[in-house]
């Protein structure tokens, strides 16, 4: 039996039509050139009225089980969670990009799923990538961490914020750190990026900045933050450490965590406390 006709007969089994199938996308492919598809069967939809009953016996069928997506994204490998990531943004776009904003007809996906076209006009629409920037801002021997009130409770992070219009990566850096902390950036240098799918496709775009010598007093944005403040290498180092612990391991002491190995704000906190590239500034 073919794959897609494997696929069908799950699907009927699961009461989906199999038509469904059209509006799978391309996420990737194998080693052995196998291309792989996703495809969301909309179990999340209140309309769907037997949801949690298809649930059940799809995790029975399959031997697998539903896990929630944030979730899985930090307890999957970097291959598979950079797949997962693909396929929420992608099949999320479709998913809110059926109808032509010039005709308000209904737009065709192509096989693949790169785009979507209006058959009545011809215009075509892309999947939309937001960039975002990503920066731990140092002052040669501390890093700023910050809360947001929408952070998991005792979360810190990086400093982020959405690229405007008509900016440079290096002017929305400037901007954002001036916005929310009140600093100047003195030196900047970009590290990595990563695609993250909430709460849309975004970009993310790592950094290291330095501020200017002597310029360190925060003027946190309250309505941005909830919480900016510096904090020492060891201090970061220890809380690292710890974060690599199980919640049940850590114990009641800890004064905050950190994002979760996989997320960038995590790979540059630490590429921060195990490569001081920046030499002290003087106070
Ligand atoms: N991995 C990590 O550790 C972290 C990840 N992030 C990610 O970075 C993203 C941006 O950080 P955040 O501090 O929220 O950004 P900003 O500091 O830019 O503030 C968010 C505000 O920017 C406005 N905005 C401008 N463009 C957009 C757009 N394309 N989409 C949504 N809002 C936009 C909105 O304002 P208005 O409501 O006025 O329209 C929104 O409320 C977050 O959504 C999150 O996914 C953030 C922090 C840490
Ligand atoms: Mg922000």
């Amino acid at each position: 039996m073919s794959l897609r006709h494997e696929l069908e007969r799950l699907l009927g089994k699961f009461g989906q039509d199999s038509q469904i199938l059209e509006d799978s996308v391309l996420i990737g492919c194998s080693e052995q050139q196998e291309a792989w598809f996703a495809l969301d069967l909309g179990l999340n939809s209140s309309s769907s009225i037997n949801a949690s009953l298809q649930k059940a016996e799809m995790e029975t069928a399959l031997q697998g089980s539903f896990i929630k997506l944030t979730k899985a994204l930090f307890e999957l490998n970097v291959k598979d969670a950079s797949l997962l990531s693909t396929a929420q943004a992608l099949l999320r776009w479709h998913d809110t990009h059926q109808f032509c904003s010039r005709s308000g007809q209904p737009t065709k996906k192509n096989v693949s799923g790169s785009k979507r076209v209006c058959p009545s006009n011809n215009i075509i629409y892309y999947p939309q990538v937001a960039p975002v920037v990503i920066t731990l801002v140092s002052d040669g021997t501390r890093c700023l961490l910050v809360r947001q009130s929408s952070f998991p409770k005792g979360m810190y992070s990086a400093l982020a914020g959405f690229c405007d219009i008509g900016e440079s990566l290096e002017e929305t850096v400037r901007r954002e750190i001036a916005e929310e902390v009140g600093l100047e950036v003195d030196r900047l240098h970009y590290s990595a990026s990563q695609h993250w799918p909430f709460p849309n496709s975004t970009l993310m775009i790592a950094c290291h900045a330095t501020v200017k010598p002597g310029q360190t007093e925060l003027q946190v944005n309250l309505k941005e933050l909830e919480a900016a403040a510096w904090f020492s290498r060891d201090e970061v180092a220890t809380v690292l450490r710890r974060n690599n612990l199980s919640n049940q391991q850590q114990s009641g002491a800890i004064p905050f965590w950190l994002p979760p190995k996989l997320a960038i704000a995590h790979q540059l906190i630490k590429e921060w406390v195990e490569k001081p590239t920046c030499s002290p500034l003087p106070a």
